[in-house]
């Protein structure tokens, strides 16, 4: 049953501590980034997306990447196990959140580790990152979990940049977007557009031809709408001094039951 929902988290107190890896660590405006959140929801909303907020967990900095805590397929939520300790205690409250809207539920658990922005699905095919975040129980676990409802599961290397969806996401009808710098094997995935930014490679599907981006991608945008989608822009740039991009702000749930 199609559904249009979209958990999110406010920023807390604490963004400017978020974890940084792979980019120099820059000073964050919190209040800004709380502006940038809200425009980010209401760009959600003005396509039809129902926001739901998920408690903020305000002593986590990185709390607002709702989309590291759970991985959805179909109408079943699976609690991620963020590879970053310090992410742990921001699943508890989002894993209330789905239970409560009729997800079944299940986890990712020790010695597993994975963060929702190493997966990208492309209908039933689910694209795993093995990195800094995901490890190979994880990988294991996830399939574990999605293959007995008809997903296949393909594990990707990711070295070069945080999660694999830093480095590609997908357009409507399935062809794999990234910038190729940043990806360590463009050959696993079958169709792929190379895109010319970094942040170019995240988009987040509306509906229709509409395409959620980051600002900071102008040339891709100018790609896309010459291919005929419609790029729904905001500006992140608070989010993407931490390594954040418009994929990880949010999590669809587009099966729900309930
Ligand atoms: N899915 C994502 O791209 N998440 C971004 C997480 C950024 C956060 N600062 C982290 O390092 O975990």
């Amino acid at each position: 049953m199609p559904s249009k929902k979209a958990l999110v988290r406010r920023p807390g107190p604490r963004l400017a501590e978020g974890l940084v890896t792979h980019v120099e660590r820059a000073a964050v405006d919190v209040e800004l980034a709380v502006r940038q959140w809200e425009a980010y929801g209401e760009a959600l909303r003005a396509h039809g997306w129902e926001t739901v907020e998920v408690d903020p967990a305000d002593d986590c900095p990185d709390a607002v990447f709702v989309e590291d805590t759970v991985v959805m397929y179909r109408n079943v939520a699976l609690i991620a196990r963020p590879g970053a300790e310090s992410r742990r205690d921001e699943t508890a409250g989002v894993e209330e959140v789905v239970a409560g809207l009729g997800c079944s539920v299940n986890w990712i658990w020790e010695p597993g580790t994975l963060d929702g922005g190493d997966v990208l699905k492309i209908g039933d095919t689910v694209y795993v990152g093995r990195g800094g975040r995901t490890n190979a129980a994880g990988v294991q676990q996830l399939r574990a979990a999605f293959e007995p409802l008809g997903a296949r599961v393909v594990s990707v290397p990711v070295t070069k940049v945080l999660h694999l969806k830093s480095a590609v996401t997908a357009l409507p009808d399935g062809t794999v977007v990234g910038h190729i710098p940043l990806m360590d094997m463009p050959s696993l995935f079958g169709r792929f557009l190379p895109v010319p930014e970094e942040s170019g490679a995240h988009v987040v599907l509306l509906g229709g031809a509409k395409l959620l981006m980051a600002a900071s991608a102008p040339k891709t945008a100018e790609l896309f709408t010459d291919l005929g989608y419609e790029p729904v822009v905001v500006d992140i740039g608070e989010f993407e001094k931490l390594e954040g991009c418009v994929t990880c702000l949010s999590v669809r749930l587009r099966e729900l039951y309930a």
